[in-house]
């Protein structure tokens, strides 16, 4: 079976692809010093936690946007899995539509992940709002090629910095306030990180969609993406999995066409 690793410069994600679905997903932080030995032991154990200890993985795709993370999760794939893995990114690896985007730009293999997903599932005319480490839009042509976007600094980045250059700002939780004038410091911080990052994305959708000038679809996705969903009409659909899914679609993509 197909193992599908995203690596992003938080979490580690690892999900088994079954050929129609994914029968298992788990995250671990990313840390470059995890070794082979590390990620096999985590892994096999929480596959045999979810009674797929029979399962053979035989294929590996990874996206990483930590280029040294790679070097662990090849030595994983040769020492346990007995296969190459197909790393997204590398001259090696074909796209379903080649991107267009500035001479020698390398685009995050998390975003070519999100265009080849999103466009599967939609087509193309679409913007993928992921929020991880960084908030980025991936704008998908009409022709599913990644087009470029534009990338924002993260829900909890911006949280950390805060109280990192505050001394009077405590670490909070983002949610989701009742009201927008808070009464107290932590409903300060939660309705600017709040309110400000809804408005982030209101303001950065229109103006995609003002200048790409085609009608276009909203896909959000990643951790926070449910939490966003919730209130102003953000996105027409909310995918957890979309860049996972992305990471199938190349891999097939790869095999039928190589
Ligand atoms: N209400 C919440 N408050 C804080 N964090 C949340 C909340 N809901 C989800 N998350 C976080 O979202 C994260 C999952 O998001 P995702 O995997 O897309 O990004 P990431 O792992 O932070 O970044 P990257 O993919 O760049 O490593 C999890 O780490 C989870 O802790
Ligand atoms: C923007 C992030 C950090 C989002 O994970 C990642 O896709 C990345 O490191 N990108 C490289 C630069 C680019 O996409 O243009
Ligand atoms: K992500």
């Amino acid at each position: 079976m197909l193992l599908c690793i995203d690596t992003g410069n938080t979490n580690t994600v690892f999900s088994i692809w079954d050929g129609q679905a994914f029968i298992g997903t788990w995250r671990a932080s990313t840390e470059h010093q995890r070794t082979a030995d590390q990620y096999f032991v985590w892994l096999s154990t929480l596959m045999a936690a979810k009674g797929l200890q029979e399962v053979v993985i035989d294929e590996v795709v990874i996206s990483s946007t930590v280029p040294r993370v790679v070097f662990n999760l090849r030595v994983l794939c040769d020492r346990y899995f007995g296969c190459r893995p197909l790393v997204v990114g590398k001259p090696e690896c074909l796209l379903p539509v080649p991107s267009r985007v500035d001479e020698g730009v390398r685009p995050g293999p998390d975003r070519l992940a999100n265009a080849a997903g999103a466009f599967r599932r939609h087509g193309g005319n679409a913007v993928v709002v992921d929020f991880g480490t960084a908030t980025n839009f991936d704008v998908v042509a009409e022709d599913g090629a990644y087009v470029g976007g534009v990338i924002a600094p993260g829900v909890n980045l911006s949280l950390e910095a805060l109280a990192a250059g505050a001394a009077a700002l405590p670490h909070v939780d983002i949610t989701q306030p009742e009201k927008v004038i808070g009464t107290n410091t932590v409903e300060c911080i939660q309705s600017g990180v709040f309110w400000g990052y809804t408005g982030l994305i209101e303001g950065i959708t229109a103006r995609i969609k003002a200048e790409y000038g085609a009608p276009m679809k909203v896909i959000g996705t990643g951790g926070l993406a449910p939490l966003f969903a919730k209130g102003d009409m953000l996105f027409d659909t909310v995918e957890d999995d979309l860049t996972m899914f992305g990471l199938t679609v190349i891999h097939r993509f790869n095999k039928e066409n190589k």
